[in-house]
């Protein structure tokens, strides 16, 4: 037996696919799905790893997949393939980094045009941090526009890896396709633990499903787990017993065991998904390994926001969407807050702003609730003048001005990737930014690498949207958590019709406090609907009124028409009032539609100059 899983075991591959976004990664999955015939071409809709609605629509790839396939390769002998899919945007460079401790190797795909971007090469020190071979694949080969042998060489050097045989393919016309799928069986290693070992399975992911309870993704290191076995997580002490072992081939089907080099799922009747923590090593609970995993290190959301049902009643069920999709997604956090202007709600933090979308839309259409979302926000770190550190992540309770020493933002490394052509455009946006020049690197005579220090606050909310327009869509973005700098930064408030609306407060830089201030209440003007009344809108720093312009009132009230008379007709009125207000939440006594909420942050280019 324990023979059969060592030759087994040495026809065992297991890579993942990295690449820069919309470079083929998916296509290729595709396309190695189907000539390793894990599906018929009538069951192979396209983007089959893209499993969730959001990503198709979205064209991205979120939750990581693993698949197992098997390949008849020339030598004859029948390999074991396990394709583990990484989410290429970067937003989810942890879940890349996740993906990465499961494999020995994997794929880089590099668009034969476009050549290197920046989350190549960020994706590529991933693999590198991961001891991962990695295999070049040069795709799109097929397009007019293709120069495989320059992106070869600029492989070779920017990357300072060996492209002489990179696999050249084009995944959307099939070809290279075995090219791929020989190079995977000779240059990825074969895993190397011992099956007779005592356990010692990886959890990557897990996933709550209601009737099974949490699926755990693993990936087995060391060891055999079969049915039955009694096992044991290491981080909580925690023992169940496996009801459910299995594979992906993507459709799941049910094994005996999964031994060394495997990577499928393991259900045991485990309730909490705080069980199964992602990074965590499974171990048998009889015959336990002494040493766990290394595991994985904690990522921390870096942008924050609130998020409010529009209808109060909603709340509970606003808790539940959230608890439900916690399970799924470790890197989501949120604990309750209230908002004098909002009511009830939750303060959430996320990986990103792409991250906090997906989350908002998936709460409104899973589990169809409205939401009030505001104003993404950073952690600022506030000194007090008592010594005291104060984390803030809500701009509202940003303590009084006199009791503060110093403001401490969060900045990040930014790195650009961007034709010659575009520098200027790159370099002014930059600075408009607040950024801090660092250094210019050619990749070629005509590609340059760009790096700049940036407050996170200025790249969270539109940056990548506005360095996509200024350079047609020919740059790439990557960036790192620096660390902490001081700033002037200060505390803007928003007041409607006198009143103070803390769900719009911002953090802005002093310096830009008063263009800012003015581009808000104008922005706010067109944004918020005619009432009843005239509404004044103010900007303020402390008691100071920056900036202010006014609503004026409706002039004509739609009920008045009725006369009084007719019931039915009045009602009818209301009701299409009503069905126009959807999205609206009544702040004091104004009406203000969620756009609002998000318009403080989203304004056009002329804010910060
Ligand atoms: N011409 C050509 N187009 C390709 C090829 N491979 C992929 N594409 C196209 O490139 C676009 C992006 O491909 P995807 O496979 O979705 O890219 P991806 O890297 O998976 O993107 P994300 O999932 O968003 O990270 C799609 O429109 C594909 O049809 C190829 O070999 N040649």
């Amino acid at each position: 037996m324990s023979e059969d899983r060592k030759n087994r075991q040495k026809r065992i591959r297991n890579f993942s696919i990295i690449a820069h976004i919309d470079h083929g990664k998916s296509t290729l999955a595709d396309r190695i799905l189907e000539s390793t015939s894990a599906l018929s071409k009538r069951e192979m809709r396209a983007q089959m790893l893209d499993a969730m609605d959001l990503e198709r629509e979205r064209g991205i790839t979120i939750k990581l997949n693993a698949v197992q396939l098997t390949y008849k390769a020339k030598d004859g002998e029948e390999y074991i393939f396990h394709l583990i899919d990484t989410p290429g945007h970067v937003d989810f460079s942890y879940e890349v980094s996740r993906s990465l401790a499961a494999c020995e190797g994997a794929l880089l795909i590099v668009d034969a045009a476009q050549g290197i971007e920046a989350q190549t090469l960020a994706n590529v020190y991933l693999a590198l941090e991961n001891d991962l071979e990695i295999i070049p694949v040069i795709n799109k080969i097929d397009l007019p526009s293709a120069e495989p042998e320059r992106v070869k060489q600029e492989v070779e050097d920017v990357i300072g890896l060996d492209a002489s045989d990179a696999v050249l393919t084009s995944a959307k016309s099939g070809i290279g396709i075995e090219d791929v799928l020989e190079a995977i069986v000779e240059k990825v290693p074969a895993p190397t633990g011992d099956p007779d070992a005592p356990l010692k399975a990886l959890i990557f992911d897990s996933l709550y499903d209601p009737y099974r309870g949490v699926i755990t993704y693993i990936r087995i290191i060391d060891g055999t787990v079969k049915v039955g076995d009694r096992i044991k997580m290491m981080a909580t002490g925690k023992v169940f017993e496996v009801n459910e072992i299995g594979v992906f081939t993507p459709k799941p089907v049910n094994k005996e065991e999964l031994t060394v080099g495997d990577v499928g799922f393991l259900t045991a009747a485990i309730k909490n998904v705080s069980d199964t923590r992602v990074g965590d090593t499974i171990t048998s609970a009889d015959h336990p390994t002494a040493e766990a995993l290394p595991g994985y290190r904690r990522m921390n959301p870096m942008v924050f926001c609130g998020l409010y049902p529009i209808d109060s009643n909603d709340y509970n069920d606003l808790r539940e969407a959230l608890e439900r999709l916690e399970l799924n997604d470790s890197s989501l956090q949120y604990e309750a807050e209230t908002s004098e202007a909002l009511g009830f709600g939750f303060r959430c933090g996320f990986l990103g702003l792409l991250h906090m979308e997906i989350i908002q839309e998936r709460i409104e259409r899973e589990f169809g609730i409205d939401l009030i979302t505001t104003a993404p926000s950073v952690i600022y770190h506030v000194q007090l003048g008592n010594g005291e550190i104060e984390e803030i992540d809500n701009p509202s309770k940003m303590p009084e001005g006199k009791m503060i020493e110093q403001v401490e933002e969060p900045y990040v490394k930014a790195s650009v990737m961007t034709p010659n052509d575009y520098v200027g455009a790159v370099m002014e946006l930059c600075q408009s930014k607040r950024g801090e020049f660092i250094d210019m690197v050619y990749l070629d005579e005509n590609r340059v690498n760009i790096i700049y220090h940036i407050p996170l606050s200025e790249i969270v909310y539109d940056f990548f949207d506005h360095l996509k327009s200024n350079t047609k869509g020919y740059a790439s973005l990557d960036y790192e958590l620096l660390g902490y700098k001081p700033s002037k930064l200060v505390k803007m408030d928003i007041l409607l019709n006198g009143e103070k609306i803390d769900a719009l407060s911002i953090i802005v830089h002093r310096d830009f406090a008063y263009a800012r201030g003015k581009a808000i209440v104008e922005k706010l003007k067109e944004l918020i609907p005619r009432q009843q009344f005239e509404v004044p809108i103010q900007a303020a720093l402390g008691q100071k009124i920056i900036a202010r312009s006014t609503i004026k009132a409706l002039r004509k009230n739609v009920l008045a028409k009725c006369y009084g008379g007719d019931i039915s007709r009045k009602r009818k009125l209301l009701e299409k009032q009503k069905e126009g207000k959807k999205r609206m939440k009544t702040v004091g006594r104004v009406e203000v539609p969620q756009e609002a909420f998000m318009a403080v942050l989203r304004l056009d280019d002329t804010t910060n100059s």
